[in-house]
């Protein structure tokens, strides 16, 4: 039998407060291993459809399944769970800027531990090696005591790319990771991202703006249009012009004619 879905919406639909339809009936697999790439333009729906993987957003209708297990209703200890099994990587980095770099990285075990202990800063040995080690597959490691504020840009994703691997989760959401970022380091960055992918099989969904990029690194794309997915295929098998299309908005029968 066919592996379960690593991430599955069911017929999803999110509508804000104010009425705006962020994400109207989408359905979507997407299988263990994958490298996703989500396309669309600005207001299309990518960091709703991200925040309602994780649940940041409640969704309106519908049901989101992580590894066999729904977030949608989950509570609890049963949604703290499945959340450390989600990491996140984001466009402005968030990380504790007057924090050191390792602790920074150490927060990636934070969901490890039992309240208390976190708070304290009783990490044990065993994670501050974790901490280190991952610190170390991104290049870092002389940087461990610094403060975070005093990295550049990319160096502070590549921290937050340490932590994400220090946490070890199964699926990994990067909400435009490389947006404020120049093209150098971010290719820097997305080499790392597809570390995380082929070394260590996770699962990765990628908000990118840039076609280079999304070809480069992803496996497939899915573009987004005012909430609907408008198109879905592997990046091999994706035409140049399709591409173009995606980037530009154009409609689902523009897209596929
Ligand atoms: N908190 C909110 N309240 C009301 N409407 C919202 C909220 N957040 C987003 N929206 C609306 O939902 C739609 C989708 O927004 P979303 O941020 O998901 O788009 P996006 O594709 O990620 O855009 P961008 O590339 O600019 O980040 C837009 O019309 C946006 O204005």
């Amino acid at each position: 039998m066919a592996d379960k879905p690593m991430i599955q919406l069911k017929n999803v639909t999110k509508v804000y407060d104010n009425g705006t339809v962020g994400l109207n009936k989408i359905n979507l697999d997407i299988k263990k291993g994958d490298f996703v790439v989500i396309v669309g333009l600005s207001g299309a729906g990518k960091s709703t459809l991200m925040r309602s993987i994780n649940r940041l957003h409640d969704i309106t209708e519908g049901d989101i399944v992580i590894n066999g297990e729904s977030i949608t209703n989950a509570r609890g200890k049963a949604l703290r769970l499945i959340r450390r099994n989600i990491g996140m990587i984001f466009q402005s980095f968030n990380l504790v800027k007057r924090s050191s770099v390792l602790r920074n990285v150490l927060t990636g075990r934070v969901a490890y531990y039992p309240t208390w202990k976190s708070t304290f800063n009783l990490f044990s040995k065993e994670d501050k090696q974790k901490a280190y080690e991952a610190l170390q597959r991104v290049d870092m490691a002389d940087k461990v005591y610094s403060r975070a504020d005093e990295l550049s840009g990319g160096q502070q994703q590549r921290v937050a790319i340490a932590r994400v691997l220090t946490q070890n989760p199964k699926i990994i959401l990067a909400d435009e990771p490389t947006a404020s970022l120049d093209p150098k380091t971010s290719r820097r960055v997305m080499h790392d991202l597809k570390m995380l992918n082929e070394e260590f099989g996770m699962t990765v969904v990628a908000n990118l703006h840039s076609i280079e990029l999304a070809r480069e690194f992803g496996k497939r794309i899915i573009g987004i249009r005012a909430g609907e997915v408008v198109y879905d295929g592997a990046v091999e098998n994706t035409p140049q012009e399709v591409f173009d299309a995606i980037y530009s908005g154009k409609t689902k029968e523009e897209i596929n004619a």
